[in-house]
């Protein structure tokens, strides 16, 4: 047969074929045509060896967005861009990738599942709103279709439909533009908020490896929040909420607040930024803990300046004299915000970290920061409510190392880096002012220089240090010599005193005739 016949019988066939269907749309009754169609249905479903399930884009009473749909959506996403040949973009908010390339309208890409081929479509129907409208509307609902083999149905209604929407919550997890909460003031006006929380987004490029500490205290911490963010059977074994508490300590400058933010990057958690000092009572401290999400980290810096031990609040700012904080207060009333009397406690701060409304979520670390570790209640640190205690110390020469790699690029000098090593050992320096003094200050500046220039102040660290230990001698010395002189001043008197008393008794014996 010629191509041209086979050409005009195929064009026949299609118009017998469009010929039927528009006499069967137009002629065949509505009422029967229900029946018709579902019995043809049955009847090719026992020829059509495939099965179908559909995900829609809307589902519930209320017809809510669909979370399972927004997640096979993401998975299907990183495939599709791929495999599709139409695609759909998307600008998300609160994405790192805010641009999102998704299969379009009766596409379909295939997936493989341990051999299996199974085909996913988008799909949508139209139905024209019945009800009278100025606008033109119409009812358009999405879906997604999973098609696949009837022989493979167990593992794809159990293994494989998981297997997607574990895919896609990572891959949305991975994807996530990390926030950093910080808790509203408790103001009167703000009762009716519908958040005590204020968020924006949480850019600190902090990490692991940008982090100046030494490398066996890093693997460690890294370990630790490894086996804690996969622990949740374990931690549902042992009994325990899943949620860990460390307590960072050290003095300012030694990155207390970098390593927070290497945590929340490593981890992809939230960060809740707990200010104590605004928080109102032991009330409002469970409802700021209820609205924070599950992976997250819920941050109080400065617990010793937040907290009072005895469980009454004191300002942060101690230096702020008393005759500033009258004053400040009648500027308040006068603006009608009187300032409300704190009446939050340190059992309503330890009730907060394990108290039972601490397990009302999961995936949580709860983490104090404070200079003076020594200040704090062992009640509020002990281990099982702060379970790692982490302390930020001096720049080392590992730390130093990474701080060089990191400013300067450089990973080694034979000449200069034993120097700051042994100078290193002698001065307590911060990773802080380490940084700083590295930082080169004009293009002109080479890496030389910036050693250079950290040497000379670790030099003159060391000299100020030996000075202040010069003179807490010779003070400690004075001091010995001004304890002795007292001491021998007490002795003599005291043997002046005997000597007196022995003369008196004396003197009183030859009174009574007992010494003759
Ligand atoms: N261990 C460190 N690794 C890398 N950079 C650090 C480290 N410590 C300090 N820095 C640098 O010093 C700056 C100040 O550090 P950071 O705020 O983390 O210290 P901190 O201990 O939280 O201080 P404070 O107690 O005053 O809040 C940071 O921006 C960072 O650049």
């Amino acid at each position: 047969m010629k191509i041209g016949e086979i050409w005009s019988q195929l064009g026949s066939i299609m118009a017998s074929i469009m010929f039927v269907y528009a006499m069967f749309d137009k002629f065949f009754p509505p009422h029967l045509r229900r029946y018709f169609l579902k019995y043809t249905n049955k009847f090719s479903t026992l020829f059509y060896p495939y099965i179908q399930i559909k995900f829609h884009e809307l589902s519930g009473e209320k017809l809510k967005h669909s979370e399972t749909y927004k997640t096979i959506q993401t998975y299907l996403s990183a495939n599709s861009s791929q495999s599709a040949r139409r695609l759909k973009a998307e600008v998300i908010k609160d994405s790192q990738n805010p641009l999102v390339l998704s299969m379009d309208d009766n596409q379909e890409i295939v997936d493989e599942f341990n051999g299996i081929k199974v085909w996913w479509s988008a799909n949508h129907t139209t139905s024209k709103s019945q009800s009278f409208s100025f606008f033109p509307t119409s009812d358009e609902k999405r879906f997604l279709t999973l098609t696949f083999h009837k022989r493979n149905r167990d593992v794809i209604t159990t293994s494989y439909i998981q297997h997607v929407l574990e895919e896609g919550k990572a891959i949305t997890t991975k994807n996530r533009q990390l926030k950093l909460y910080t808790n509203n003031p408790s103001k009167e006006w703000m009762r009716y908020m519908s958040t005590k929380w204020s968020h924006t987004s949480f850019e600190h490029p902090a990490c692991f490896e940008t982090l100046a500490m030494e490398p066996e205290k890093k693997e460690e911490i890294i370990n630790d929040l490894l086996k804690f963010k996969e622990g949740k059977e374990y931690y549902t074994k042992v009994g325990k909420a899943w949620k860990r508490g460390y307590l960072l300590f050290g003095p300012p400058g030694t990155g207390k607040s970098t390593m927070i933010s290497a945590i929340a990057n490593f981890m992809n958690y939230d960060v809740y930024d707990l200010e104590l000092t605004v928080v109102k009572d032991n009330n409002e401290l469970k409802r700021l803990l209820i609205e924070t999400s599950n992976k997250s980290i819920i941050v109080i810096e400065d617990i010793d300046c937040s907290l009072n031990l005895t469980g009454q609040r004191k300002m942060k700012k101690e230096n702020d004299d008393d005759e500033n904080e009258e004053k400040k207060k009648l500027v308040d009333k006068a603006k009608g915000e009187e300032k409300n009397e704190s009446k939050l406690t340190l059992s309503g701060l330890l009730n907060f970290i394990d108290g039972i409304w601490s397990a009302c979520g999961a995936e949580r670390i709860i983490i104090f920061t404070t200079n003076f570790v020594d200040k704090l209640d062992p009640a509020l640190i002990r281990r099982g409510r702060m379970d790692k205690h982490i302390e930020m110390s001096y720049c080392s020469y590992e730390a130093f190392k990474v701080l060089a790699r990191n400013y300067l690029d450089v990973e080694s000098h034979d000449e200069l880096f034993p120097v700051i090593g042994k100078l290193l050992e002698d001065t307590n320096m911060t990773p802080a002012d380490v940084a700083e003094n590295l930082m080169p200050k004009s293009i002109t500046e080479d890496f030389e220089t910036c050693l250079k220039k950290l040497i000379q102040s670790l030099e003159e660290a060391k000299k100020k240090l030996e000075e202040e230990e010069a003179k807490k001698k010779t003070e400690e010395k004075v001091e010995e010599a001004r304890l002795k002189e007292e001491k021998d001043k007490q002795k003599i008197a005291q043997e002046e005193e005997n000597v007196k008393a022995n003369e008196n008794s004396k003197e009183n014996d030859k009174e009574n005739g007992l010494i003759h």
